[in-house]
């Protein structure tokens, strides 16, 4: 339930010294020292890894920068057979070695006091910000290309499963304990599309992961995923993130018994007075009923948001009794 203690004064002290965000995320040190940052003040029951869904592309001949203000940026954004024909097959142990070094660290660090978290993008979410070149608001290159051209994207798609499952795969070798699938942008598809352009391609890569590593628990995330609420765990994936937008008892139901829950408090509430975070956290567990939940919020934490009340939230979720 971070982004990088982004609301943490100790990020912002090392986002001063080191104002790369790739410098900041591709040494070991660093991601380390970050990683551990909000498990220091906050204990929390899970450590997530300092890194971003985009650190591979690099490594797949993707060049790419995150700028401070702008966000991600492709430098050549992708349109042709041509172009997808040069993305390269991710080699995680060649093209990250700082991830797999910084994993195998956090789990020493953390010594098994909190689960240390992995997490890849999913293939649409991934494609969308290398066919876009960047954020998007209405996602237009990547439809014209789904929908004029779609055998190109599906060629990139496929590049992108069999690259995040070997992907997953290996941060589960060097440490994560779980391992979250970001498919943020996944929700800007009818669900129609979401069939043909999203949901192969996680049951590729959920299929591929379990075989090799069938206990390693993988949660998926999508925001916005009211509207495709019953397709996700056709995904196969252990977990299902919900966000605030969904009713945690509805959610609860539209999932089924046999997939967990991740969510889903609202982090805008962090904003709220400390009484009114307690209640919101009881609510969302009493409606999460027992078991098959992870209490959470429904998505990261909101730059500007006070760390006392982040505190208070950690100090209600650990005082819950079931
Ligand atoms: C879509 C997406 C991205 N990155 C990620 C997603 C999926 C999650 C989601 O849906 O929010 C995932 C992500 N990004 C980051 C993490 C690390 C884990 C953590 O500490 O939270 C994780 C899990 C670090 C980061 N990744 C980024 C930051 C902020 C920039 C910085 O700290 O310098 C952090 C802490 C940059 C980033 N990276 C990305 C964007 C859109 C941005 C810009 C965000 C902004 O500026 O508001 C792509």
């Amino acid at each position: 339930m971070r982004q990088a203690g982004r609301y943490m004064k100790s990020y912002q002290a090392i986002c001063e010294k080191y104002p790369s965000f790739r410098e900041r995320s591709e040494n070991v040190d660093l991601v380390v020292e970050i990683s551990l940052q909000p498990w220091q003040v906050f204990r929390p029951d899970g450590v997530i890894l300092f890194s971003d869904i985009l650190t591979p592309l690099s490594g797949m001949n993707i060049p790419f920068d995150i700028v401070k203000g702008k966000g991600p940026v492709i430098f050549d954004p992708l349109s042709t057979a041509a172009d997808v024909e040069k993305v390269r097959e991710f080699i995680p142990e060649e093209s990250v070695p700082y991830v797999g070094e910084a994993l195998t660290i956090l789990r020493k660090e953390v010594n098994n006091e909190a689960a240390v978290l992995g997490f890849v993008g999913a293939p649409f979410t991934l494609a969308s910000y290398v066919v876009e070149g960047g954020s998007s608001k209405h996602f237009t290159k990547i439809k014209r290309l789904a929908f004029s051209q779609p055998k190109i994207l599906h060629a990139l798609l496929q590049k992108f499963a069999t690259s995040m499952a070997k992907y997953i795969r290996y941060q589960a070798d060097k440490g994560a304990q779980a391992v979250q699938i970001f498919d943020s942008w996944a929700t800007e598809l009818s669900p129609v599309d979401f069939e043909e352009f999203s949901l192969p391609y996680l049951r590729l890569i959920v299929d591929s992961v379990k075989q090799s590593h069938p206990e390693l628990p993988l949660i998926l995330y999508a925001s916005g995923s009211g509207g495709l609420l019953e397709r996700l765990p056709l995904t196969g994936v252990d977990v299902i993130s919900l966000d605030w937008t969904v009713d945690m008892a509805e959610g609860r139901r539209r999932l089924g018994p046999d997939v967990a829950v991740q969510g889903n408090v609202d982090p805008g509430v962090l904003f709220g007075s400390k009484e009114f975070i307690t209640n919101r956290i009881n609510d969302t567990v009493r409606k999460a009923g027992k078991g098959k939940h992870i209490l959470n919020l429904g998505h990261g934490i909101i730059v500007g948001t006070p760390e006392e009340n982040v505190a208070h939230f950690f100090e209600v979720a650990k005082g819950l009794r079931y």
